[in-house]
């Protein structure tokens, strides 16, 4: 049984007062409900939420990071830096970080190497253009990016490993793909999982959509057999929106 996860990425978004406030409606307000809550908060403010968060089901996690460990990379943000603050899951691949930041294949690839050898899971995104969808070849792009980054793991670690499928067209711009569309890749990158890690692994691997996600439209991608929960953007921003996500769209 695969646990839904609801994802925050709440991008660069957020003073720290306003992080604070929202960490402290979302402990006053947070519902009962089956789903493992994840904030990616902008990096400045992930040790100061983590403290917040103690001894509640919140967890804290990272939007990206470096692959190596230390160095002369400035502006980056070490793994060995999360995984000391107690950072569960890091977001990799974010079509944001490809297009805007220049962020490789290749880079996802060795970040997820290092995520995993500093005892982190990554969330790593992947998604087509609309061109790219339109020209009919989103799934043999999704398996391009997918391949990439998982060349090198473990079944285990496959296992372990967060999808987000995120068709590019869908972010930020409220056309979300039909809940058709979202298990149709899911299941796509589910039988792609089945080829490079075997069933035991492709049958743990979770697999979430993203792409204006929001309380309206939750229930019915959550629905879907392939689509284990969501990574959220501007939806996630709102606290009384965020709860509703987590409450499955109520
Ligand atoms: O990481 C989140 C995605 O980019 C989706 O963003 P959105 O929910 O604002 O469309």
């Amino acid at each position: 049984m695969r646990k839904t996860l609801i994802a925050g990425n709440w991008k660069m978004n957020k003073t720290a007062a306003e992080a604070h406030e929202f960490i402290a409606a979302l402990k006053e307000g947070f519902p009962k409900t089956e789903a493992e809550t994840l904030i990616a908060p902008p990096a400045i403010y992930i040790e100061k939420l983590i403290e917040e968060v103690e001894g509640t089901n919140i967890q804290i996690g990272a939007q990206n990071v470096h692959f190596e460990d230390e160095g002369a990379f400035t502006g980056e943000i070490s793994p060995l830096a999360l995984e000391a603050l107690g950072v569960p899951y890091v977001i990799i691949g974010h079509s944001e970080r490809r297009e805007l930041f220049g962020e490789t294949d290749e880079d996802v690839r060795k970040k997820a190497a290092s995520i995993f050898s500093h005892n982190m899971t990554p969330i790593i995104c992947c998604g087509e253009t609309l061109e790219t969808r339109e020209a009919g070849q989103e799934k043999e792009w999704v398996s391009g990016q997918i391949r990439a980054a998982l060349e090198g793991l473990t079944a285990d670690q496959i296992a372990q490993a967060v999808i987000a499928y995120e068709p590019i067209w869908a972010i930020g711009t409220g056309k979300t793909a039909s809940a058709e569309d979202a298990q149709d890749m899911s299941a796509h990158i589910r039988d792609l999982l089945f080829e490079i890690a075997g069933k035991e692994a492709a049958d743990q691997t979770r697999i979430l959509y993203g792409g204006s996600v929001k309380p309206g439209n939750i229930a019915e991608l959550l629905d879907k057999e392939d689509v284990d929960g969501a990574l959220v953007g501007g939806a996630s921003l709102d606290v009384t929106s965020y709860i509703a996500l987590l409450n499955g769209g109520k």
